[in-house]
């Protein structure tokens, strides 16, 4: 559906994209995951048209769209700040682009109140964009682009701006909305439990260089590079007598007689479960523990190492 190949962008001497290709298939959801400045929101807004690459193609359903304005491609993108108007209703902000493609009244006003149905806006309808809570703002800006029926919806960090709660439930619903619509997503954000859980494959981006691109569980369990490993989670080194081993602290089981003995320099509660942070030799490595064991710093415990994580560069 979406198909970047050997994009390049330079901002003065610096390659801010750099050879990026990336394939984004029918329906599908994919993250572009990287930390701040890494050349996210110049990918997409090189994809949207709001600003032009020195090289590279970018092509949907086959056809190369990088010589069309923003408003002539097939693409509709969610800002971060959603860049509603504040002035007008929920109703006439999810109309906006209907009417400025000038469709019949009558096609404007029964589109949009399909789409505030489906994304469950239709009771706020007539509310002003500063009287409904930011998830809503959110349904909102949604619902003004896929409104527009666009083949290719770009996302820019568009719950950035929410509180954790709100995140977590709005991730559910975008995910929901993109299925029910079976509608072609990018999305872009630096956090990486956002990415594992909405995204069909993700893309970690780094200094405008894809690194690896892949469905979450491979990308988790199988990284690139450490670069990845580390980029998606926390990960440990424990020098052994066979070498250095590396592993996530949720692959380590807390047990009595385990393979690794040490002692705890910290033990933090995160209500699910302990984060142990344990002393082996010169390294200090984190598991996690259980609910039924409460070891304090200063305990000695032993764990095994359940699983290793390894990558080839
Ligand atoms: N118009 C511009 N002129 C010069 N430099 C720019 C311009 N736009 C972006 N940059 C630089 O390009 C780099 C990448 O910016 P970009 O906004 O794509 O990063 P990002 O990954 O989206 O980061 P964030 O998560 O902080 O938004 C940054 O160093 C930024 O300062």
């Amino acid at each position: 559906m979406l198909e970047i190949s050997s994009l390049v962008k330079t901002f003065g001497s610096r390659r801010v994209i750099d050879d990026l290709s990336l394939f984004v298939g029918e329906g599908e959801l994919v993250c572009l995951l990287g930390s701040s400045g890494c050349g996210k929101t110049t990918t997409l807004r090189a994809i949207g048209g709001y600003l032009l690459p020195d090289s590279g193609s970018i092509r949907v359903e086959g056809a190369e769209i990088s010589s069309l304005p923003p408003e002539k491609r097939p693409v509709s993108t969610v800002f971060q700040s959603y860049a509603l108007f504040p002035h007008m209703t929920v109703e006439e902000n999810v109309a906006y682009g209907l009417k400025v493609r000038r469709e019949p009244r009558s096609e404007v006003r029964r589109r949009t109140g399909e789409m505030l149905e489906r994304v469950g806006l239709s009771e706020c309808a007539r509310a002003r964009i500063g009287e409904i809570s930011g998830g809503q703002q959110q349904r909102v800006a949604l619902a003004r682009s896929l409104v527009l029926s666009p083949k290719v919806l770009l996302l820019d960090e568009p719950l950035s701006n929410l509180d954790a709660n709100l995140r977590v439930r709005m991730r559910e619903q975008i995910k929901d909305i993109q299925r029910g619509f079976g509608v072609t997503m990018l999305f872009v954000t630096h956090d990486q439990q956002e990415a594992l859980t909405l995204g069909d494959r993700i893309a970690i981006i780094r200094d405008g260089r894809l690194c690896q691109v892949g469905r979450p569980e491979d990308v988790y369990d199988h990284p690139a590079d450490r670069f990845c490993a580390n980029f998606l989670g926390r990960v440990n080194t424990l020098r052994t007598d066979r070498g250095a081993v590396c592993f996530r602290p949720e692959d380590a089981a807390v047990r009595d007689g385990g393979r690794f003995t040490g002692s705890v320099t910290r033990s933090v509660f995160l209500g699910s479960h302990r984060e142990l942070h344990i002393q082996v030799g010169g390294d200090e490595v984190v598991v996690y523990g259980s609910g039924e064991r409460n070891p304090a710093a200063g305990d000695a415990v032993s764990f095994d190492i359940e699983k290793t994580l390894e990558w080839k560069k």
